[in-house]
Parts: structure tokens; sequence; C-alpha cells
């Protein structure tokens, strides 16, 4: 089997950009690889998981519609868009070694993996947690930016989901994480309709506050218990946690990247030189409290 031949000691590393659809990741692909080829000078291609990505923006390295796209299979198997995705995600499983070889002719590069939009395929599918999973054993330090749209913190019901959203990805994928709130500039414009500051749905303060505004709510009232319940876990974990992202913005698109390169063991990882430039850029990037609290970065 290929994967017995590859070397264990090579490293790699790499980014999964998951998220609904529309939350913005093709979009934060291309953006990101112009950023770190034209800013900081990294060698970085884009792999094209998503098997129904038409308009790309980027020209991606490997693209899995070269293995297998969804409209045929729509079509030769007479499934629904969700049904064929899978029909897509399991291929790929099953066909790993195709990835293998493609990934193993790219050399000297930061990868980008552009995903596609299904929760499911994050929250209980197994597909993807596999081939990222095998991947990660042979050297591949990744790190998951889950991008959700910012939108949501405006309601305190689609909030809550989107925290559930993110905690179950995060415990199932089993990959470091970074939770990203994408489209944050339209947030900014808009911040008079949020309940709380910013920095509340950022650094997820205490849901006590959120827990009283759901039980005013019209609906969500109605299940006063079952609200506590899902505050008190999601509270129990304390894992989640979201970097506000504007793609436009160079800053905000440097603390992303400095949350990544930590988190994927990057900044660490590859010669002494490069490990120092790195942390000094860490250092450079870091939000003093007065723009954690602004999100002046934003
Ligand atoms: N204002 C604003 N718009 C954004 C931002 N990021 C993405 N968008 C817009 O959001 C829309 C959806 O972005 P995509 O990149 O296509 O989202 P996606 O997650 O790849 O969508 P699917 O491929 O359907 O899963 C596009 O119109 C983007 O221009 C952002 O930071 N700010």
């Amino acid at each position: 089997m290929l994967t017995k031949r590859v070397r264990v000691s090579e490293t790699f590393f790499g980014q999964l950009v998951i998220g609904p659809p529309g939350s913005g990741k093709t979009t934060y692909c291309a953006e990101v690889q112009k950023f770190y080829k034209d800013k900081l000078n990294r060698k970085c291609e884009i792999i094209n998981l998503d098997p129904a990505n038409d308009n790309m923006g980027y020209k991606p390295a490997v693209d899995i519609m070269e293995l297998v796209s969804l409209s045929d299979v729509m079509i030769d198997l007479n499934l629904g868009p969700n049904g064929a995705l899978m029909y897509c995600t399991e291929y790929l499983e099953e066909n790993y070694d195709w990835l293998l070889i493609k990934l193993r002719t790219i050399k000297d590069s930061y990868f980008i993996f552009d995903m596609p939009g299904q929760v499911e395929l994050y929250t209980h599918h197994g597909a993807i947690k596999n081939i990222f999973g095998k991947l990660q054993d042979i050297g591949y330090h990744l790190c998951v930016v889950h991008m959700v749209d910012s939108h949501y913190c405006s309601d305190p019901t689609k909030f809550i989901s989107t925290l559930l959203l993110s905690l179950s990805t995060m415990l199932q994928i089993g990959l470091p994480h970074v939770n990203v709130l994408s489209k944050a500039d339209i947030l900014k414009k808009h911040s008079e309709n949020l309940d709380f500051g910013l920095d509340y749905y950022t650094d997820v303060l205490n849901l006590e506050y959120l827990l009283e505004l759901l039980n005013e709510g019209t609906f969500s009232s109605k299940f006063k218990k079952l609200n506590a319940a899902i505050v008190g876990l999601i509270q129990d974990y304390s894992l989640v946690g979201f970097i506000p992202m504007d793609v436009r913005s160079e800053r905000s698109l440097l603390a992303v990247k400095n949350a990544v390169d930590k988190a994927n063991g990057y900044v660490y990882g590859g010669g002494e030189e490069r490990s120092m430039q790195a942390l000094l850029s860490c250092a450079v990037g870091a939000r003093t409290e007065n723009e954690r609290v602004d999100t002046d970065y934003v």
C-alpha cells in the first residue's frame, strides 16, 4: 500500500478550510494564498476537495473534480445534491492513495484545503476525519479553520446553534481548530443590532446572559430546560472561541494566520530561522487588549 512506502520523517503543514455553505471558504482560500505568497513569501498551494466548486477564483494544484464531480454523480446515480456529496466524499476516502500521490508531487509547499460546505461531513460523518487522520499519521500537520458567518451573532438562537456546531465539529474532527467569524466587516457596520459587544461573541463570555435572552424569545422560551442544558454543555467544555475576520483586511488575515501557525505547529517547525521569523511575526501580529475589544483589525 502506498501509505507504507511514504517516509514518516517528512513534515508538511497546512489548513483545512471548512464551514457551512456561503460562509466564505473559497473567498478566504483565494485571498489567503495571495497573502501568504505576496506578503509572507510562503509557498502555498490550494487543494480543492469540494466536488461542486465551479467558481474558485484560484487555480488549484489538486482538484477533486479530476477524480469525481458532483454533477456526474447526481446524473449517473440519480442522487440529490446532499447524497451525491456524501458519495463523492466516501469515494475520495476509498481513493485516498489518489490524493496522497497528488500531494506528494507538490514539493516544499504549505497546503490550503478548500472543503465542501455540508456540515454533516464534519459533525458526524467519518470520511473527512479518516482521510485527514491518515494524513496526520504520516507527517501532515494540519489545523482546521472553521468559518461561520458572523451574521449568526445577531440572534441568540442562531448564535447558540453556531456554538453547538463549532463544538461538535471540534470534537468529531479531532484536529487543532481555529474558529473564525467571517464577514465581520458587515457585522461591525451593523453592530447596533447586537445584544452584546463583539468580544462577547468572539470570547464566548458568560453564556448565562445569552440564556436570559433565549428564555425571553417567543419560540425559545418554550424550551427553558433545553436552553439551560445546551448552555451548560458548551460552558462545561469551554473550548469554543472565535476570531472575527474581514477577508479583505490584511491585519485580519494576519490575526488568523498567527492563530493557525500556532495551532498546526508551523511556527515551531522547519528550520530554526523560519521558526524565529514566524515567532516574531506572531508577536507583531498579536492583539493588544484594546485591539481585542475594539476588533479594529477587522
Ligand atoms: N463582506 C464580506 N463578504 C465576504 C467575506 N468573505 C466572503 N464574502 C462573500 O460571501 C459570499 C460567499 O463566499 P464563498 O467564498 O463563495 O463561500 P463558500 O463558503 O465557499 O460557499 P460554498 O462554496 O457555497 O460552500 C461571496 O459573495 C463572498 O464575496 C468577507 O469577509 N466580507
